[in-house]
């Protein structure tokens, strides 16, 4: 599914309305329709509703439900703010059809105008959407925090009242929504963390508009969706053999950390790497033999940390580094090692990214089409602070041009930035997964994809969407709080055979 700015949809609506054809009041009509739908689906239609309509179409949109609840016997009450204009034609248009119900409404114009809000009914907010182009200011910014304070459930349409489409609002009032009503399409706000404590829940619902247009457009973002990762998905051939399928070497694990490279390595098997060997100092030999007996190692000459990079690398199809690696001077030089021998992509994690945020230089070392894989922080570490969401996933965005890395920006809807400019972001995983431990099977996952001719890209898109589905069932089984990141790799399988199946 394509994520578009506020320009790209308008600019489908516009499309839709000429090439259906379709009269753009219709098809708020639709968009009213979808949003009714939906409170009937879950059981609202029992309730009174407060709808308050600034004067744009979003308000037309609120206008036009309404009419409808009102036509099913809801009470409703209708507050217009009065921005000093007459308002868009389908919002004047709506008016005037709700006119001809009983639908009672007010007009505000300032605070004297703010009725306290009935205690049981549901808000609704049509006052802005994705037409804001200013922070909200004077009676507007009153009443959304008015709205705000009365504790009610508020539900948004299209998008919570001063939150923009794609940039930040930190900072800004802007309406708290328990569920946010949006059409088509995700938009770029709707997958930032700062944005979760207004969106609330984000349902988008199916208007109708013109498929067509989408082949018209280069969209930059998409959400990974099972469409996507059913065409990246290869099953495997009747008369595969284990050299069909990679061999993978794992360089993870430290004194105290060897949990690391155990979580890596497995992970790494259950993803079906043909052959796998760890690099490990000489601490995590009777652990990884006892762990994991289908993993080979070769071992450090240290007993605690990293120093010396294994014979023959060009014999593995790939190698995942950094899981537990810590970051010891003579790590430092291992991982510069490491990087100027490998001749193929490698994933990067962990301590590994830490070593690369604190030498710098060893960044251009990367092969082409690595992927690295750092949480928020390590991101942080390597390319400085960002002041808010956006502009951390645009710096992404470019860095992974500049690199010519994919750079998975791990989190909620972790974004996968192809160094050609796309990027997407996961639909799937949830909070169960913040612990530690589930980065290090995400490695161990993409270690093993990438080992077996999936593409850096495909391995990237395909390692990360596995990893939450595989999270996804965990919750089922263990419930978001007791799972654990090795429940992660319990669910693999399971996992793969959604996938097979789509
Ligand atoms: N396919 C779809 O998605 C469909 C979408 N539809 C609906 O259309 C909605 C978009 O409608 P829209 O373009 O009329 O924008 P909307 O937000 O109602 O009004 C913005 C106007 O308000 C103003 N303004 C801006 N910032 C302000 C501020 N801080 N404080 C005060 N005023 C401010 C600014 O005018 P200005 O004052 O700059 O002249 C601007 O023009 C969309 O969200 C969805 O609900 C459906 O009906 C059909 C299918
Ligand atoms: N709230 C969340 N929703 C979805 N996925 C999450 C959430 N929190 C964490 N995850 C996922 O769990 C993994 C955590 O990785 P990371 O922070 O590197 O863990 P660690 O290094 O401790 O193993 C990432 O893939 C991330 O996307
Ligand atoms: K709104």
């Amino acid at each position: 599914m394509e994520i578009l700015s506020a320009e790209q949809i308008r600019a489908w609506d516009e499309y839709t309305i000429q090439h259906e054809p379709i009269a753009s009041i219709d098809l708020m009509e639709r968009a009213a329709a979808s949003c009714l739908a939906w409170l009937e689906k879950q059981g609202y239609l029992d309730r009174s509703f407060s709808i308050y309509c600034g004067k744009g179409n979003n308000g037309g949109d609120g206008l036009a439900l309404a009419r409808m609840l009102s036509l099913l016997d809801c009470p409703v009450t209708v507050h217009i703010l009065e921005f000093g204009n007459i308002g868009t034609e389908d919002f004047q248009g709506n008016l005037a059809r709700l006119h001809q119900t009983p639908v009672e409404v007010r007009f505000v114009q300032g605070p004297e105008h703010f009725h306290p809000v009935p205690q049981d009914d549901i808000l609704i907010d049509a006052l802005l959407g994705s037409g804001l182009n200013r922070p909200l200011e004077g009676v507007t910014a009153q009443l959304v925090e008015h709205l705000n304070a009365s504790g009610n459930e508020i539900i948004a349409i299209d998008i919570p009242s001063g939150l923009f489409v794609s940039r930040s609002a930190k900072g800004n009032t802007v309406i708290r929504a328990s569920h946010t009503l949006s059409f088509q399409v995700y938009k770029p706000a709707f997958l930032m963390p700062e944005n979760e404590v207004w969106v609330g829940e984000v349902h988008i619902l199916d208007i109708g508009l013109h498929p067509g247009f989408l082949s018209q457009i280069a969209g930059e973002a998409e959400i990974l969706d099972p469409d996507i990762i059913g065409a990246i998905f290869r099953p495997r051939q009747a008369f595969a053999h284990k050299g069909n399928f990679g061999h993978a070497l794992l360089v993870a694990g430290s004194y105290g950390k060897m949990g690391a490279a155990v979580l890596a390595a497995r992970a790494c098997l259950r993803t079906g790497s043909g052959l796998l060997t760890c690099a490990i100092p000489g601490c995590g030999y009777a652990i990884l033999q006892t762990a994991l007996p289908e993993a080979m190692l070769v071992m450090d000459p240290d007993e605690k940390i990293h120093t010396a990079v294994p014979d023959g690398l060009d014999k593995y199809s790939v190698i995942g580094v950094g899981p537990g690696l810590g970051q010891d001077q003579r790590t430092v030089a291992f991982l510069r090692s490491l990087l100027q021998q490998s001749r193929k992509p490698v994933v990067v994690d962990a301590d590994a990214l830490n070593i690369l945020a604190s030498h710098p230089h060893l960044l251009s070392l990367l092969p082409p089409y690595s992927i690295l894989t750092p949480h928020p922080k390590e991101f942080e570490r390597l390319f400085g602070p960002s002041p808010d969401d956006y502009v951390r996933v645009e710096k992404a965005r470019e860095q992974a041009r500049k690199l010519g890395c994919i750079i998975v920006l791990k989190g909620h809807y972790s974004l996968i930035a192809m160094p050609g400019g796309k990027s997407y972001f996961n639909s799937t995983g949830n909070p169960g997964m913040a612990k530690g431990g589930s980065g290090d099977v995400l490695t161990g996952i993409l270690t093993a994809l990438l080992g077996q001719s999936y593409s850096p890209g495909e391995a990237a898109l395909l390692g990360v969407y596995l990893h939450g589905l595989a999270g996804d069932l965990a919750a089922d089984t263990h419930s978001q709080e007791s799972m654990l990141p090795s429940d992660l790799t319990d669910h693999l399988g399971k996992a793969f055979q959604i996938i097979q199946k789509r």
